[in-house]
């Protein structure tokens, strides 16, 4: 059994932060939460419909007060966020003020073409050429990913199964490191 706060998985649209996040819950016998999931049950309506209702914009207030109710009522969750989570300064700075371990799960975007063309319920990528829009949300995004990330875990050409293993295995390998270090300052 590892001891850690929240786990929030953050990265692009097809990183894998669901399938990921649910696969970690399992492992580590947590719950596990999707913010896009919550802002849907909140609406009662899916994201499609959000985008098309409400705009981009009310999406991201929505995705702000489901980010801010997590991190407010839960301990000890796996929650698995939206690719644009990190694009709001109000939702960096909740995600870096707060104890939650935060993994980046990184995909070259040949990756997260690939895995987002299965599905039509990403609004950002119903455009003429997916590809140009993940490398330019890459662009502005990766940074951001990093900036709030305690942990990096690189996801190309790996199987979901595996990628949760590596990061189960960077998550305790930190906690461990962490411990140490804080023994450290109590005995030193
Ligand atoms: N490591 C992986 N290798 C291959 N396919 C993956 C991997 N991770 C996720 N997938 C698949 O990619 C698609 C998008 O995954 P999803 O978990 O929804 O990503 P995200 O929540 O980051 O957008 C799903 O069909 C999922 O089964
Ligand atoms: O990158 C984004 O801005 C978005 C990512 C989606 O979640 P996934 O990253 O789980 O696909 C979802 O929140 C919405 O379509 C917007
Ligand atoms: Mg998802």
């Amino acid at each position: 059994m590892i001891k850690a706060p929240n786990i929030i998985l953050v990265g692009p649209m097809g990183a894998g932060k669901t399938t990921i996040g649910r696969l970690l819950s399992h492992s580590l016998g947590r719950e596990f939460y999707d913010s896009d999931r919550i802002i849907e049950e909140n609406a009662g309506a899916d994201i499609p419909w959000i985008f098309e209702k409400e705009g981009e914009d009310g999406f991201r207030k929505r995705e702000t007060h489901a980010l801010e109710c997590m991190l407010h009522n839960q301990d000890c969750v796996v929650l698995a966020t939206g690719g644009g989570i990190v694009m709001r300064e109000e939702n960096r700075e909740l995600l870096s003020n707060s104890d939650a371990l935060v993994v980046y799960l990184y995909a070259s975007v040949s990756q997260q073409l690939h895995r987002t063309s299965k599905s039509n319920h990403r609004p950002l990528l119903q455009t003429s050429d997916p590809k140009a829009t993940l490398n330019a949300l890459f662009k502005v995004r990766d940074p951001l990913y990093r900036e709030v990330a305690t942990l990096v875990v690189e996801t190309d050409s790996r199987h979901p199964k595996s990628v949760a293993n590596k990061a189960l295995e960077a998550i305790k390998r930190h906690l461990k490191s962490e411990n140490k270090a804080q023994n450290a300052n109590v005995n030193g």
